[in-house]
């Protein structure tokens, strides 16, 4: 009987010995992680709130700014902003916002600075930072030329997962500008898709690109694409933001939020690097009727090409011209479409949480 009660003990005790060896071992990986970043590095500055939340493995998502300093005017976007934030801590999770302030790089914004960022907005020498653009606006930084940047969905992929976040929900992608194949204008958020280990949950991407070849692009890439049904049977369009349907079915369809979650943390567990961009549908509330954004797109599309406006000045050109053509009714659109976005990327990395907990808790 003593004998039992004793060997129970032990395995009990065993348990809560490598568990907690476990809890140590993954809270260190995450410090060794920070501490590249964090204290030493001049270039790049993870908030007290992030890098909390990353070590006690609670969902945290990532939040990109191309959106307050190229999309939306101030104050619009500083109220977007704070409001986005909100919508990932009522969804139970943590929000990490990232761009570059006064030429540091932030994983996560306090309200001030938050507000300092969007009321730089349409400055010449607020940037819009991709991948490409890190490096030159970092060093600058350090030199003592200190400017502010969004970033892109590339620009915010390459620093949140320098801060080990997995999650990162937005608006809509960059894709193959028509006509790339001549140009070869194609958004390095594809390639960043095709680099780094990542969930990109957001609407799809516009239809003034050419989806068909943006698919294509991806496919190339190794990017697990998949869109969210909706309660919709078999298989469903890939969303051109602010229509469902695009005429492009979409390679995956995706049942819900758990579900995502489970193919991301597959994709962790079998460690293959590449991204995965999940789509989720404008409201059909806020769905504008296919015909009629296409014909506003194209004549968008002629004014960007008649000034002249390309490479990335050309997404920002043509949102600005569909604004004007629609009254604001597209920006009304918008803003629930990214609302509705970052909902959805938060109860996918609410879900992601608890899957990695319960794994954490099964395998130590
Ligand atoms: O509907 C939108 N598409 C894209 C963008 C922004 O534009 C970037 C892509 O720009 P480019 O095509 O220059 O890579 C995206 O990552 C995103 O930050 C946006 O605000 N709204």
């Amino acid at each position: 009987m003593a004998e039992r009660v004793l060997s129970k003990l032990s395995i009990k005790y065993s348990r809560f010995l490598w568990s907690t060896l476990g809890n140590l071992s993954k809270r260190a990986s995450v410090r060794q992680l920070h501490s590249k970043l964090s204290d030493n590095n001049p270039y790049i500055k993870v908030s007290k709130e992030v890098k909390e939340a990353l070590l006690y493995r609670q969902p945290v998502v990532a939040l990109e700014t191309t959106i307050y300093t190229h999309g939306f005017p101030y104050p619009d976007n500083t109220a977007l902003a704070s409001r986005l934030e909100s919508i990932v801590r009522t969804n139970g999770g943590i929000p990490a916002t990232i761009g570059v302030l006064n030429g540091v790089a932030r994983v996560g914004f306090s309200a001030e600075e938050l507000i300092e960022l969007t009321a730089s907005a349409g400055r010449p020498e607020t940037r819009k930072v991709s991948r490409r653009d890190l490096p030159y606006i970092l060093g600058l930084g350090y030199a003592g030329r200190r400017l502010n940047g969004g970033t892109t969905i590339a620009g915010t992929m390459v620093l949140a997962r320098l801060a080990g976040i997995k999650v990162f929900a937005t608006g809509g992608l960059g894709g193959v500008h028509r006509g790339g194949e001549n140009s070869m204008d194609v958004s390095a958020d594809l390639t960043e898709l095709g680099r780094t280990n990542m969930a990109v949950i957001a609407g799809g991407c516009k239809s003034f690109l050419d989806i068909r070849r943006t698919l294509e692009y991806l496919e190339t890439q190794g990017v697990t694409v998949g869109t969210f049904s909706d309660g919709r049977e078999g298989r469903v369009d890939f969303p051109a933001f602010w229509t469902r349907d695009s005429g492009n079915l979409s390679p995956l369809t995706i049942k819900d939020e758990e579900e995502a979650a489970n193919i991301i943390r597959a994709q962790q567990g079998a460690q293959i690097s590449s991204g995965l961009f999940f789509a989720s549908p404008i409201p059909a509330e806020y769905s504008i009727a296919k015909e009629k954004i296409d014909a506003i797109i194209a004549q968008a599309v002629r004014d960007a090409e008649e000034s002249g406006s390309t490479g990335s000045d050309n997404t920002p050109f043509i949102l600005n011209r569909i604004r004007e053509t629609t009254d604001g009714a597209s920006v009304v659109a918008n803003r629930a479409l990214v609302e509705s976005n970052v909902a959805r990327g938060t109860k996918v990395a609410v879900h992601l949480a608890k899957i990695n907990d319960d794994h954490f808790k099964n395998n130590g």
